[in-house]
């Protein structure tokens, strides 16, 4: 027998351990990958396969649903529709929910990565999850690069913190509050209206052609600078600026499934997200050191963050500027939208506009402003928003995740862990609800309460409903029943109809319209 000289060993040792540890390390990767990225995935579809939901099959890697999902909405969106009817607007926003629900029915279950998603769009189920059940769901952890445009705000906090930020932020949009903004609302749409009379009388013609959707972002832009943080907005218009610049990026990154670590990897497009997002904030800080202190801000949104009466309530400066990140953008964004499509339709549906201006002139008086006092007699109007609100959502879907195993309308078993996809476009569309002519315009559908609390829902439903949903709705009826009191519009032949879900929906390529003033 041959005998191995002991210091060979010994001198080998070192190296023989590092290539134990190593192999040890290489098979806990692998069966940690193999566990959540096979196991688990195929475990979870079996279990949803056994109560009949079924869906696209789970793949880890190639032709996986993200992959296909993302494939359909670039797909959409570089289609053009050329007519302006309301029967698409589900297949153009949320395509993968459109056209899969054809295949596998209305529940279905599809991936995001090795993440389980359910899609839903039973009344039933919703208002579960979001009311009756809302304690076994939580948010959906963002990724990291969506945080850069909120930060930890309002829109994705959870648990004790968000208790704190809903409290604050409630107070200072209860509608007393907002009773109070009417006349800064009021003066705001003047101002937009002067400069639109401006552009008339400088071209001597009666109307003048315009993408009212750029104008009316700078409108809402205006109101949540004037309401949140006592500026206005050309003060908040470089912040503005950079979160559109922002939202492009972040849209990408939101319809790609998210690589643990690799936000930062310094990529062109992660290095561009950060140059934005330190902007942002140093913007953001200046502007709140300049004015926490000022008289005139005392009923805003910002001087409730920054002056909290309970002791332990009180904000870090990061907390508020992350606060201020979101209704910066939670508050332009969605009503700029809104109003925007209330405007196309109201160009579509003339016969719709006379009523409206009607009904101004007879509660407001002819070339008068409504007042704090007159808005609830714009009955009207509102039927006329709340039908936008259905047809043209700008929240087109909603998110969730159950936090613990749940039972969802007596039949529908739900893991933990398990994202909830909310296709509320496909509700406010759905002819078993709204009948044969849910694609039409037709505001008398709202004339008489709503029949089933998650048949209509833009503005969400239980404890995390949209906080800003009274200024939304004032500064939507101001504005609208001022420029239709004002002018005449209609839709300009150069418009081109392609709803489009960005952060939340919008015409694709802007919203050309043609106004001239009224007599
Ligand atoms: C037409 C206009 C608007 C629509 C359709 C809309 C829609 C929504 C929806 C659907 C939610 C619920 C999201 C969820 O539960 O996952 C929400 C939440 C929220 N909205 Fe709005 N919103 C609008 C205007 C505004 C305005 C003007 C502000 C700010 C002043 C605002 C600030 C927020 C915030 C901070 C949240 C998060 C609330 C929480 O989680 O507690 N929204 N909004």
């Amino acid at each position: 027998m041959i005998e191995v000289p002991h210091f060979i060993f010994l001198r080998h040792k070192p190296i023989m351990v590092i290539l134990f540890l190593l192999l040890v390390i290489i098979i806990l990767l692998l069966f940690t990958i193999l566990y959540t990225h096979i196991w688990i995935p195929f475990r979870i579809q079996l279990h949803f396969n056994h109560q009949r939901i079924k869906g696209p099959a789970y793949r880890p890697i190639i032709k996986n649903s993200a992959g296909i999902r993302r494939r359909m909405i670039a797909e959409v969106e570089s289609s053009r529709t050329t007519s302006f009817n309301h029967n698409e607007v589900v297949k153009r926003v949320m395509p993968h929910y459109y056209n899969w629900s054809k295949v596998y029915g209305d529940t279905f279950l599809y991936w995001f990565g090795s993440k389980p998603r359910l899609a839903v769009s039973d009344p039933d189920v919703i208002k579960e999850i979001l009311v009756t059940k809302s304690g076994s769901f939580g948010k959906i952890r963002s990724d990291p690069g969506v945080n850069a445009l909120f930060g930890e705000g309002l829109v994705s906090l959870d648990g004790e913190k968000w208790i704190v930020h809903r409290r604050i932020a409630a107070q200072a949009y209860n509608m007393e509050r907002i009773k109070e903004w009417v006349p800064v609302i009021v003066n705001s749409t003047q101002n937009m209206m002067k400069k639109w009379d401006a552009n008339i009388e400088a071209t001597n013609k009666s109307d003048f052609e315009f993408d009212v959707h750029k104008e009316l972002h700078q409108h809402s832009a205006d109101i949540i600078s004037r309401t949140a943080f006592g500026s206005n907005y050309s003060e908040g218009k470089r912040i503005f600026e950079l979160q559109e610049q922002l939202v492009m990026l972040v849209l990408q990154t939101m319809r790609n499934v998210y690589i643990p670590g690799f936000r930062f990897i310094p990529t062109k497009r992660n290095m561009t997200i950060w140059k934005l997002e330190k902007e942002i904030t140093e913007v953001i800080t200046k502007l709140i050191e300049k004015n926490k202190n000022t008289k005139e801000i005392s009923n805003t949104l910002l001087a409730a963050l920054v002056s909290t009466s309970k002791k332990d309530d009180m904000l870090g400066l990061k907390e508020i500027v992350d606060e201020c990140k979101t209704f910066y953008f939670a508050g332009k964004e969605t009503t700029a939208n809104l109003l925007t499509w209330a405007f196309l339709l109201l160009g579509l549906h003339q016969e719709w506009q006379d009523k409206a201006r009607e009904e101004v002139d007879r509660v407001c008086g002819k070339n008068a402003s409504p007042c704090a006092d007159n808005l609830a007699d714009l009955k009207i109007i509102k039927m006329i928003l709340n039908e936008t609100l259905r047809l043209y959502p700008p929240a087109a879907m909603m998110m969730r995740r159950a936090s613990e195993n749940v039972k969802l309308a007596g039949r529908l078993d739900v893991p933990a862990g398990t994202q909830i996809f909310m296709a509320m476009t496909a509700v406010h569309h759905d002819v078993r609800i709204w009948g044969e002519d849910a694609s039409v315009f037709n505001p008398m559908r709202f004339l008489e309460p709503r029949n089933h609390l998650a048949s209509f829902f833009p503005f969400g439903l239980g404890p995390r409903v949209c906080v800003g949903q009274n200024l939304a709705l004032v500064e939507a009826k101001i504005t609208l029943a001022m420029i239709v009191g004002h002018y005449s519009i209609a839709v300009s032949p150069s418009y081109v109809h392609a709803p489009m879900q960005s952060l939340s929906m919008q015409p694709q390529y802007g919203a050309q319209m043609i106004f001239s003033r009224r007599g």
